[in-house]
């Protein structure tokens, strides 16, 4: 996706560890694809999420079968392997740097909930991602969205319906053997049952 009528293409793409992808991050997504007029939203299912280390994080493939299974209706969204198929942790620098490769005359968005942008200047190399994307970062309910210390020219601040859904209280709910209906997409809820991911028995 090089041009669009003329333009520049506008490429969002929205990092998680999606364990599991939730309507939070949908909802997320399709709210800065529409206000931002993205042709595309890359959903990028980290691969080592070096920042959640002392976590058991489910096996990549899930993680991305379920994202893709969870964006497949939106024509807008696609999901990129970039970041599973790379070995060692995970860094946006390198997820950036990938996506530019391979759309190399988009105009890159990346899209980051208020938890993850108050943790950015902890990032790998966080003064040589500025240059490769505009940063969208959304509220999300419980984390105050504070950008202080940040450039401002690269980042924007949207405000989303409010969902207060994490994939840590969806694992829990599995566990405990409590519904996800409606706070995942039905196909993540049927394919977290088929496998039996978040089980404690
Ligand atoms: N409910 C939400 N509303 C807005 N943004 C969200 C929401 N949930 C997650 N995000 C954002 O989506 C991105 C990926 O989040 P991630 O996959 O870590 O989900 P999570 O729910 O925070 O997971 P966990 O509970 O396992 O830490 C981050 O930028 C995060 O801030
Ligand atoms: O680059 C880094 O050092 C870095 C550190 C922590 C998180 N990130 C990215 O931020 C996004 C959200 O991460 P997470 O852990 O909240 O799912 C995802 O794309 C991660 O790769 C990036």
């Amino acid at each position: 996706m090089a041009e669009v009528a003329g333009r520049r293409a506008r490429v969002g793409v929205m990092g998680g560890t999606f364990d599991p992808i939730h309507n939070g991050h949908l909802v997320a997504a399709s709210e800065v694809q529409q206000k931002f007029d993205l042709d595309e939203v890359i959903f990028v299912p980290t691969g080592m999420p070096w920042m959640k280390s002392d976590s058991v994080v489910t096996e990549g493939e899930h993680r991305y079968l379920m994202t893709v299974i969870a964006t497949a209706a939106n024509p807008r969204f696609t999901v990129s392997r970039v970041d599973i198929d790379r070995t060692g942790p995970t860094y946006t620098i390198d997820t950036l740097r990938d996506i530019h490769a391979a759309r190399p005359n988009a105009d890159i968005f990346f899209i980051s909930g208020a938890d993850a942008i108050a943790q950015i200047l902890d990032w790998k190399d966080v003064e040589q991602v500025w240059p490769l994307a505009h940063f969208v970062a959304v509220t999300r309910p419980g984390h105050p969205l504070t950008i202080s210390g940040l450039p401002e020219q690269g980042v924007s601040l949207l405000e989303v319906p409010a969902l207060a859904i994490s994939s840590t209280d969806c694992r829990n709910r599995v566990s405990r053997g409590f519904p996800v209906w409606y706070l995942v997409p039905d196909g993540v809820v049927q394919y977290i049952s088929k496998h039996h991911l978040y089980r404690s028995i």
